[in-house]
Parts: structure tokens; C-alpha cells; sequence
């Protein structure tokens, strides 16, 4: 028999499931992630600290949670919403099943619950503060905790790297700002030979530029970009120095040091299909997306940023180039993990752009 539990909205909707991993409850800001596959990835996806998923597909858990496919050493959510949990997953590489993973990172979740009727509230609604509890008795209390309650707000601070670290290549080498990456983003430059030195994301401007950079990447991460404020004007200084690459959080923190500005969106894109159009070529990406701000349109005009990406679902920017140097980023995610490999290209373009810089600057000093 397996135990009730309560899932709770800031606006008093509850729904009745069964307890799922931890039993150490948490509140989080409640969002759907729409893709059919890759769910261990996108729980370890660092990007999602403090937030609850919910997924819209309706069995998650059936190859189980192997070794080798987390995205960061261990998962920083605050829940997981589903329809049915799988008990007994099935593949030759599963360690565990979800129940036993989320129990093992502390992270509480639910299923049983009818995620079509949660995300069709989000979508109308926009995100929500949401909880869990396994006593009835106090919903009334977790709904007016949540309507009193702010969220955390240094999620960044949580997930970067606490010190710098190396992971060796022989090709060029490549600053990766840390602010919550997930691995795919260092497998992927070391896959192209780069020497990958992951940085805290406090790192100054002189220690990055001591490092001798061939490339500078900054990363994804959660939270609202504009609560790393303190870092911005570091990137702007790199940017024109050394060519650079940005995703999803290191997009909006490119755009932001260019003088642009980012909004909240109401229920944000998470999923696996996003389609994309590259503006230079015409061409459409399936892209896989987890993100909650975007960069205002509007405020591009006074830079000398140009858009390169936009997404057909809603025409949002997904993709930005600077008009003058070599920087580029997209609000996407190149690296996948979970989400199909269109966009990949993008880290052989930043490995030209770095060949091409370099070779520019044997030009000027010959
Ligand atoms: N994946 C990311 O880097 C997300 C960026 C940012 N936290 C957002 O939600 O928009």
C-alpha cells in the first residue's frame, strides 16, 4: 500500500497522489517539462534548483536511473510531479528505480497526479508556488505558507563550482564559467579536444584572463539571471577579448552585459521539441529548452547585439550574435542531454570562431 500524499498551489488547488522519493517536504516554484524522454537527465539538470517538475508525460521512471547519465553529482530540485512512477523499471544499465534515486538525494515527489489538468493551470495561471504534505489536516497551513513565503533566491551560488578544476584536452583551451553547467557542456568541448577550466562564478576578470583562454564559455544555471547582477560586468569585459560562446543562463548574462534586458515568461519553455529558426539559414532545429526568463526583444535595439535564433512556438529570441566581435549565444541547449542533436554544430562553429580569432590575431602580429 502505498502511502497518500498532497500536492499543494499558492492558490489552494490540491491534488491527492501517492508519496513518491523523500519525505522531507519542500516548496519550489512548480513548472512542466513536456518531454517524452530523458528524466534522469532533466532531474539532475542543475538549471531546475529549488523548482518543482512536472512531467507531462504520463509513465516516467521505466529504463530506471543508471551510473552514467546525471547531468551534475546530484540533483538540486525541490520535487517531482507524476502520473504514474515506475516501480519495476527494466534496463540492463539501471542501478535504481526513481522512488529509491529521489529518496537517496532527499527530494520529495508525488504521482497519481492528473498532470494534464496541473499543466493546463500552469499554462493558464503562469508558475506557481506549489508543496507537499502527507496530513490533510494541514493544507489550509502549507496554502497560506505559500502565499507568505518568498523563494530562494542565490540558486546560483548553490550549484557552481566551489573551486576551479580542469578537464584535460589537448586542443584549445576553454574557461567554462560555472553557474550550475551541466556535464554535457565539458563531454561536449572535451569531444573537440578543448582543455575545459570550469571557474566559480564569482571568478574574476584578471583569474580568468591568467588562465590564457583560447574560448570562453559561460554556462546554464537557474534562477533569475538578474540575481547574479555582480557578475555581469565581468562577462561584458571578456566580451571583445576572447571569443565566446553563452547557453540559456550564459545567453541572458550575454545579453544583459550588452545592455539588454531579460523578462520573466509566464510558464517558460521545458521540453525536448522547442522548434527553432536559425534567422541566417532558414532552417529549424528541434531543440531541447528548460527556461523561465528571456531576453526582451525591445531592449536589443539599443545594443550591438543581432537576433540569429527565434523560437515558432511564441517568436521569443533564442539565439543572439554580437555585431562586432566573436561572441554568440542561444537560449537553448546545444548540448541536449536530454533532447535530440540538431543544434550541436554550434560548439564546431565556436571551435572556427576560435580558429579564425586566432588566426586574426598572427595577422596583426606578424
Ligand atoms: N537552463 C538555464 O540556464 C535556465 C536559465 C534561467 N535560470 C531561466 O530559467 O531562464
Amino acid at each position: 500500500m502505498k502511502n497518500k500524499r498532497y500536492l499543494v498551489l499558492e492558490d489552494g488547488t490540491t491534488y491527492k497522489g501517492y508519496a513518491l522519493g523523500s519525505d522531507e517536504l519542500t516548496l519550489g516554484e512548480i513548472v512542466f517539462n513536456t518531454a517524452m524522454t530523458g528524466y534522469q537527465e532533466t532531474i539532475s539538470d542543475p538549471s531546475y534548483t529549488g523548482q518543482i517538475i512536472t512531467f507531462t508525460y504520463p509513465l516516467i521512471g521505466n529504463y530506471g536511473i543508471n551510473r552514467d547519465d546525471f547531468e551534475s553529482l546530484s540533483p538540486t530540485l525541490n520535487g517531482v510531479v507524476v502520473r504514474e512512477a515506475c516501480d519495476y523499471p527494466s534496463n540492463f544499465r539501471s542501478s535504481k528505480s526513481l522512488d529509491e534515486t529521489l529518496k537517496f538525494y532527499q527530494i520529495p515527489g508525488i504521482s497519481g497526479v492528473d498532470t494534464r489538468s496541473l499543466t493546463r493551470k500552469i499554462r493558464k495561471y503562469g508558475v506557481l508556488k506549489a508543496g507537499f504534505t502527507d496530513n490533510a489536516n494541514e493544507i489550509d497551513a502549507l496554502v497560506q505558507r505559500l502565499n507568505n513565503e518568498t523563494l530562494r533566491t542565490d540558486e546560483v551560488e548553490q550549484v557552481s563550482s566551489v573551486r576551479p578544476y580542469i578537464s584535460t584536452g589537448d586542443g584549445y583551451k576553454i574557461v567554462l564559467i560555472d553557474y550550475g553547467k551541466k556535464e554535457n557542456i565539458v563531454r561536449e568541448l572535451n569531444r573537440r579536444g578543448c582543455d575545459v577550466t570550469v571557474v566559480p562564478y564569482q571568478t574574476s576578470i584578471e583569474e580568468i584572463m591568467n588562465i590564457s583562454p583560447d574560448g570562453i564559455m559561460v554556462s546554464n544555471g537557474p534562477g533569475n539571471p538578474e540575481s547574479v547582477q555582480e557578475t555581469i560586468q565581468t562577462i561584458g569585459q571578456l566580451i571583445g577579448k576572447i571569443p565566446f560562446f553563452g547557453i540559456c543562463l550564459g545567453h541572458q548574462l550575454f545579453a544583459l552585459s550588452q545592455g539588454a534586458t531579460s523578462y520573466k515568461m509566464k510558464f517558460g519553455h521545458r521540453g525536448a521539441n522547442h522548434p527553432v529558426q536559425n534567422l541566417q539559414t532558414g532552417k529549424v532545429d528541434l531543440t531541447s529548452q528548460n527556461h523561465g526568463y528571456a531576453i526582451d526583444e525591445d531592449s536589443i535595439a539599443n545594443t550591438d547585439l543581432e537576433v540569429t535564433h527565434l523560437a515558432l512556438n511564441d517568436k521569443s529570441i533564442e539565439g543572439l550574435r554580437h555585431k562586432k566581435y566573436p561572441a554568440f549565444s542561444v537560449q537553448y541547449h546545444p548540448e541536449a542531454s536530454p533532447g535530440p542533436h540538431d543544434s550541436n554544430y554550434l560548439f564546431d562553429e565556436f571551435i572556427e570562431m576560435i580558429k579564425l580569432h586566432k588566426a586574426k590575431e598572427r595577422t596583426i602580429n606578424a
